[in-house]
């Protein structure tokens, strides 16, 4: 299960917007755990501290969230510490490492560590060192990352705020993290203390799942501020951290329940005060989820799939226009989307593969270094200088060669490349692409000879977007007719 199916179903069987941090804070720890038997067994104390937590709160909570710095700090047996009280949360709670990760050089290494070797779900990122240092933890499927876009610590303030209070910094880091990844995969951090700090980054960001932090702090808001500003319009999309204080008594139960029920009733009223279609928490509504949603959802954020009236190659006239050559700027698309390729090509028999330029260049060169095939290329037109070649790379007549492209409109791009291909002698059966825009096009290759293969179809896309929000219902009708 992803993480937004698990937090998503924690939400829903919990009824809870609440979060527990599960931090080893030797300060925050109760005398109890530190006097009789306990004396002297700081580790022990810790420990049953925590599981005690967890026992009095998994049928309260939507998330756990162990903070690692509190790990780190306590050594080797601290990382124990980490281990087991991941082991006892129930696995249908969803762990949010505060990790407040922000190193380049370790991102791939901790990214795999976490994702493959541990029970974590997701992870808190810092922002600064960009989408190069967010990229590999983005290449676990099921897996998020939360962004910290801001802090409530009083000097942070100067360089939040920067360069003015209209145009905050920690506004451009929402906007540009939101390039970064999918809602479904890419959620926000919020240290504030304001209603209206919250309010504005849920305005640029209706989609995102925010995690709250510092809310408690001393003179800060009303919670009811706090989840008015911040809760979108379905009445979620928001998590809220349990005050530590509660976790220090000796019943957190008895505290964390009028708290959970103070935030659904504030969820009741935001949703009577009338919720629109517009707001929306990822993966809510899905019956029967698309297995590449993720990978369709990322594309259209990032403007691969564009609706409204686009003139074709062809002339005609599509309520669509599919770019998919833009993939290749953002790595971690690119890297899903070259797997859902490779799929397909791991059964079909060949021995290179041609890249259908210019479009398809990068993706049969990832396809080739991934699958260890050597690649080629028809060339679009031959120079009149140097080598004047039609096929680029190295070939022997006689093999068998896989043509990818990225989209089957007519399918003429792909026949006039294969025919390229036919005449250096070599043998061309299957042709793979990313979309095929259906309308008879598959067929229309097998009437040619060729076997055409596509990770996607037009409809699906369609379909996935319309459900998941990102398309209006003009929009999904437009195309409906367009293909009647
Ligand atoms: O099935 P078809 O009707 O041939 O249409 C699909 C082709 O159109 C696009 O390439 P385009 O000609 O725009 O060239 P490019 O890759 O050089 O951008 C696309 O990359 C496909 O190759
Ligand atoms: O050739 C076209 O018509 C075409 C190319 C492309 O890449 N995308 C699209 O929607 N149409």
């Amino acid at each position: 299960m992803s993480f937004f199916e698990k937090l998503n179903h924690a939400i829903a069987h919990n009824q809870s917007l609440l979060v527990v941090g599960l931090d080893p804070n030797p300060e925050m720890m109760p005398k109890r755990y530190s006097t009789g038997e306990y004396s002297g067994d700081l580790m022990d104390g810790l420990k049953d501290w925590l599981h005690v937590i967890i026992q009095q709160t998994a049928d309260l909570v939507c998330a756990y969230k162990p903070t690692y710095g509190f790990y780190k700090a306590l050594g080797a047996p601290g990382l124990n510490l980490l281990e087991q009280t991941l082991a006892a949360i129930p696995d249908s709670i969803p762990i949010i490492l505060d990790a407040k990760h922000g190193d380049l050089n370790t991102s791939t290494v901790f990214a795999e560590t976490i994702f493959t070797r541990s029970r974590v779900d997701a992870v808190t990122l810092s922002p600064y060192s960009g989408q190069d240092h967010v990229a590999p933890f983005l290449i676990y499927p099921g897996k998020a990352v939360f962004i910290l876009c801001c802090t409530s610590n009083p000097a942070a303030v100067a360089i939040q705020q920067y360069p003015q209070p209209q145009t905050p910094l920690y506004l451009q880091v929402v906007k540009e993290a939101k390039t970064w990844g999918a809602p479904e995969d890419l959620a926000l951090e919020v240290g504030t203390t304001s209603p209206d700090v919250l309010a504005k980054i849920r305005a640029i960001a209706p989609e995102r799942l925010i995690l709250a932090r510092s809310i408690w702090a001393e003179g800060g808001a009303e919670l009811t501020q706090i989840l008015a500003a911040g809760l979108n319009a379905n009445g979620e999309g928001l998590l809220i951290p349990v005050p530590q204080d509660m976790l220090a008594t000796e019943e957190p139960a008895a505290a964390i329940q009028p708290l959970r029920e103070e935030i659904n009733q504030a969820r009741r009223q935001k949703i009577q005060q009338g919720s629109t279609c517009e707001l929306w928490m990822p993966d809510v509504c899905f019956l029967e989820q698309h297995p590449h949603q993720d990978l369709i959802l990322q594309l259209y954020d990032m403007g691969c799939i564009l609706f409204g009236e686009f003139v074709q190659a062809s002339g005609a006239v599509f309520p669509y226009y599919i770019d998919l050559r833009k993939v290749i700027s953002n790595p971690q698309l690119f890297h899903l989307m070259l797997s859902a390729y490779a799929e397909i090509l791991q059964d079909l028999t060949f021995d290179r593969i041609a890249g259908i330029p210019y479009g398809s260049l990068p993706t049969a060169t990832g396809l080739s270094l991934r699958l260890h095939h050597p690649m080629i290329f028809p060339r679009k037109e031959v120079k009149a200088h140097g080598t004047r070649r039609v096929i680029e790379g190295h070939f022997e007549p006689g093999e068998t060669v896989v043509v990818v492209d990225d989209i089957l409109i007519s399918g003429k791009s792909v026949m006039e490349g294969a025919a390229k291909l036919e005449t250096g002698g070599l043998n061309v059966q299957d042709i793979v692409v990313f979309i095929d825009h259906e309308g008879g096009v598959k067929d229309r290759l097998r009437d040619n000879g060729y076997q055409a293969h596509s990770v996607l179809t037009i409809s699906e896309i369609t379909q996935t977007l319309y459900q998941a929000g990102r398309i209006t219902q003009e929009q999904f009708q437009a195309f409906n007719h367009s293909v009647e």
